[in-house]
């Protein structure tokens, strides 16, 4: 048997993150838990000990504070990038960069006297943002965003039945359950980014996001339907038509739409069902979107047996159980998408 070193990679962990951007009284944050792996010539590191190759997780962990001050930051999968090509731009032994980042939302809390002053806030109930970003001394980055913690849930509208019925079976087919589940959903960017401006998504007119999360403060326009880039149907020509915005901020918001209308507006035969549902709109409608991961956990909700006190429940009173759950996962991809590389990893 010989005994060799295997795939490697190092880096810091839960680089917790908070950076302020004070615009006079007004004053905006950006919450981040950021985790960093280098990869490269590790090698003797393993075998013999030698640290030449090595940039220390704790100089990461500085690039991370120091880039924020220096760049700021804005979406995370920008800062995301930046940080991942420093690492493998500054060191010919880094070869492959990976970032992690989740963002944890804050909304506003208004000062009780009424005043300018905006410094106050509350951690919101929002879902938490992810992306994971890598970047190889081969030039390529790929990116992938997402979320977690999306607790949803329709009261009705939702069926279970025509499932295989063997000895073991006790699950009653039914014709109307609560669907609950919390969404954990990543997507892969096509990589060379967004479409073009000409191919806009269409405006959905429902299931806006409620978050009233703000924007860091720096160059990201705040919504994706506030402008449209399409140009008029008729009339002189004006003056060109600037190209619509659309960044990591503006996609993030619309695939959550997307994902949320979905689930709302799918008649489910079974959490499956929602699930290639939610994936499906998401690749149809969102620019720039090749591949779609979803979890969904089950969150069961039984209607509670109430005739020991005399009473029905006509699909009012629940026992929402926490475990066990179903764990509910699947991919829904463009069959065209190009190939992935080390992009989930
Ligand atoms: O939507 C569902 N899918 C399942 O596969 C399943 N299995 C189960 O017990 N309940 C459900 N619900």
């Amino acid at each position: 048997m010989a005994v060799v070193l295997g795939p490697n990679r190092y880096g810091k962990a839960e680089i917790r993150l908070v950076r302020v951007v004070r615009d006079g009284v007004v004053h905006h944050i950006k919450d981040l838990n950021v985790r960093t792996s280098l990869s490269g010539a590790m090698d003797d590191a393993h075998l013999t000990g030698d640290n030449s190759a090595v940039l220390p997780t704790d100089t990461q962990k500085n690039v991370v504070y120091a880039f924020a001050r220096k760049h700021g930051v804005d979406q995370i999968e920008d800062f995301a990038l930046l940080l991942a090509r420093h690492h493998v731009d500054a060191h010919p032994s880094i070869h492959h960069a990976r970032v992690e980042i989740e963002e944890y939302f804050w909304d506003r809390v208004p000062p009780p006297d009424g005043g300018d002053e905006r410094h106050s806030f509350v951690r919101s109930g929002r879902e938490v943002r992810t992306c994971v970003v890598h970047h190889d001394r081969d030039g390529a980055s790929t990116v992938v965003s997402g979320l977690r913690d999306l607790v949803v849930l329709n009261s009705t509208g939702s069926e279970f039945h025509g499932f295989i019925q063997d000895e073991y079976t006790t699950l009653p087919p039914t014709r109307d359950r609560v669907l609950a589940t919390e969404v954990s959903a990543r997507w892969r960017h096509l990589p060379d980014g967004f479409r073009p401006a000409a191919e806009p998504p269409e405006p959905s007119g429902t299931s806006e996001p409620s978050g009233t999360s703000e924007p860091s403060g720096t160059s990201e326009p705040s919504g994706p339907h506030e402008s449209s880039g399409a140009p008029e149907p008729s009339g002189p020509p004006g003056p060109p038509v600037p190209p619509r915005p659309y960044g990591f901020g503006e996609s993030y918001e619309e695939v959550r739409s997307r994902l949320l209308e979905a689930f709302a507006g799918t008649y489910s035969l079974s959490l499956q069902q929602t699930l290639y549902a939610m994936g499906d709109l998401v690749l149809r409608t969102c620019p720039g979107i090749c591949e779609v991961r979803l979890a969904m956990p089950n969150r069961h909700h039984f209607a509670v047996d109430l005739t020991p006190f005399g009473l029905d429940n006509p699909g009012e009173v629940f026992h929402a159980a926490d475990r066990p759950y179903g764990l509910i996962e699947g991919t829904v991809l463009d069959d065209a998408a190009p190939d992935a590389r080390f992009a989930w990893e």
